[in-house]
């Protein structure tokens, strides 16, 4: 009872300052009685509107886009057209803009599949341009040169909303849509989407489909830009093709970046310092251009993850100060990792999974990594792949988890021929991944990190999630305390809020193993675990492992590090220029004559 009255009140303490924020944004127009200021809160909340969906797609999905402004316009222009030409009301004619700027976002989305995020950025400033030509051209709809005039103000039941109303109104909407990205962002959704943008192999191995993310965001991203637009079409109560030039649609990006991507604030900060403060400041407006370029230039340099990026990282960097040392060292983890803590490792999804290869060829290039190679794992073993470098190792386990498709050759798990399946999918079945190189959410913490890997497990669907369904917090508070205990562990509990990029790189490999775990996976693919470890972090890997093929998972390692695997694995099979040379007990194949040759390069 004392407890949830304790967290109540913490949620309270942490509501408090937004709820100060709002009441006084509120009141601005109230207490300053003038128009001016009135107008130009309402358009900075407009753009704090489209430049927090921005920051769904850019700074949290890492899609750039330069066409936002394009989007606005296609928003703005829908709602003109519906109610100055064709006497629709405001709340009609909104949902239909926003539905348009999906769609329009939606169709910018297509090349991001394709294309690194670069050459996005130039697809979407091509569609910027284009946007306002096409303004032009078609005259009869968007009244040309002279836009459209006389759109008229919403109208709330019996009273029409004047200059103070939309400023509530763009605020109301601000407030929602806050709260919803908020809440997104702390979810499933919000994971996968950092996950595309952090590590798009690593998302795929989770059951993240990088594809449907990416359009996700750009259709998030087009409906704020279309409420925005429908919402700026009513403040100015006409539109103009010269009201969405280039530099409007640059704006956006740069009010995400200078207030600090992927933090919900920075499209507060980046539009108070770019748009509202210059307006302000009158007196300057000639010096602007420059102000600007000067600005962005010392901000990229000293402060690149923008101003709520460099705020986090100053206070995290007054806590370490005020920590005493030793709690930040490696010293505890390893001890409470090292130690003879039991490693509890909670049942799979379902029956541990087989693997067979049947001939499987995977080439690049003129770089034959696997030569037909023909293999059985046995359900519920740990099997040990080892070979020199080169050898195609890693290329094996690419093509077991799907996320290299071999030449030739077939792939089943268990009984179900998977040569043309997803890695996704696969992730689902309860295949999961351990890479050669940590892939993390290294801005997130370590909770976030483990709790990732329960993407594909997750019942709770995307609108319960953001309306924050009862059913939707009992999952996502079973998830948690899940997390805990296998951060726990592993002797990370005490980091669980720490960011994973502070890790040292042992801790690194044991998140990523935290991870995998939290996927229940049939079949762990692990590569390389122990690259980088100390003795005492090694002996606790290999209790991990044996814990985990114990609990019926099937076990697949990838290793150079020949006493561990000798120590582990059931079966080992020996890799040489991607064919096989032997597979037995580890006594049998690393006593092999030609395993001493293969590693050796002579005659035993
Ligand atoms: N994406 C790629 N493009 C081109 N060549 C590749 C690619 N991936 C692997 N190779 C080549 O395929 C061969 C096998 O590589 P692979 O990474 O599977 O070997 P490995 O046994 O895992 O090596 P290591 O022990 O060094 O990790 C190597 O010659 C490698 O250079």
């Amino acid at each position: 009872m004392s407890e949830a009255r304790g967290t109540r009140s913490g949620a309270a303490r942490r509501a408090a300052p937004w709820l100060v924020l709002v009441a006084a944004a509120a009141a601005l127009p109230l207490l300053s009685g003038d128009p001016t200021i009135t107008y130009l809160a309402t358009t900075a909340g407009i753009y704090v509107l489209v430049g927090t969906g921005l920051n769904l797609m850019f700074g949290y999905t890492g899609q750039v886009s330069l066409g936002q402004g394009a989007l606005v316009a296609v928003g703005a222009y829908t709602t003109g057209i519906l109610m100055a030409d064709h006497d629709w009301t405001f709340w009609a004619a909104a949902p239909v803009a926003v539905l348009v700027a999906v769609g329009a976002g939606t169709l910018m989305a297509l090349p991001a599949f394709r294309l690194s995020s670069w050459y996005i950025a130039l697809v979407t400033l091509g569609a910027a341009m284009a946007a306002r030509s096409l303004l032009v051209e078609f005259e009869g709809l968007t009244g040309g040169w002279s836009g459209l005039i006389g759109i008229p103000r919403p109208v709330l039941g019996p009273w029409e909303l004047g200059e103070r109303g939309v400023f509530w109104l763009v605020l109301a909407v601000n407030v929602v849509l806050f709260a919803m990205v908020r809440t997104t962002v702390d979810s499933r959704l919000g994971r996968g989407m950092m996950a595309v943008r952090d590590a798009p192999e690593m998302a795929r191995s989770v059951g993240v489909a990088p594809a449907r993310m990416k359009l996700f965001a750009f259709a998030c991203g087009g409906a704020t830009a279309g409420l925005g637009g429908a919402l700026l079409a009513v403040h100015h109560g006409l539109v103009t093709p010269d009201d969405f030039t280039l530099d409007f649609s640059i704006l956006f990006l740069l009010v995400v970046i200078i207030g600090g991507a992927a933090r919900l604030v920075g499209p507060i900060i980046g539009t108070l310092l770019f748009f509202a403060l210059p307006e302000l400041l009158t007196g300057l407006a000639e010096w602007r251009g420059l102000i600007y370029g000067a600005a962005l230039l010392v901000l990229m340099v000293y402060a690149p993850q923008g101003i709520a990026g460099e705020w986090e990282r100053l206070r995290a960097r007054r806590r370490a100060s005020g920590t005493p040392s030793d709690a930040y060292g490696t010293s505890d983890v390893s001890d409470a990792s090292g130690t003879d803590v039991p490693v509890e490792v909670g049942p799979p999804r379902g029956e541990p999974l087989g693997v067979e290869l049947v001939g499987v060829r995977k080439s690049f290039g003129g770089v034959h990594a696997l030569q037909g190679v023909d293999l059985t794992i046995e359900p519920g073993t740990v099997h040990a792949i080892v070979g020199p470098n080169g050898s195609g190792k890693t290329t094996l386990l690419n093509v077991i988890s799907r996320l290299l498709r071999q030449d030739g050759g077939r792939v089943l798990l268990g009984t179900e021929d998977v040569s043309r399946a997803t890695a996704e999918r696969l992730a689902r079945h309860g295949v999961a991944r351990v890479f050669q190189t940590p892939r993390l959410l290294g801005a997130s913490s370590l909770r976030d990190n483990v709790l990732l890997g329960a993407y594909a497990r997750e019942r709770t669907g995307g609108t319960a999630t953001v309306l924050r369904l009862p059913w939707a917090r009992r999952e996502r508070a079973e998830l948690t305390e899940e997390a805990d205990r296998l951060l726990a562990d592993l002797g990370l509990a005490e980091r669980a809020d720490e960011e994973a990029a502070a890790l040292p790189h042992g801790e690194q490999r044991l998140l990523e193993v935290a991870r995998a775990l939290m996927t229940r996976p049939r079949l762990l693919l692990m590569d390389e675990p122990a690259a980088g470890l100390t003795p005492r972090e090694l002996e606790s890997l290999g209790r991990l492992i044996r814990a985990i093929r114990d609990a019926g998972t099937t076990v697949v390692l990838v290793e150079h590090h020949i006493e561990l695997v000798a120590s582990v694995a059931d079966v080992v099979t020996v890799l040489d220029r991607g064919r096989l040379v032997t597979s037995g007990s580890p006594q049998d194949a690393l006593g092999d004559a030609r395993v001493v040759e293969v590693y050796l390069g002579a005659p035993a």
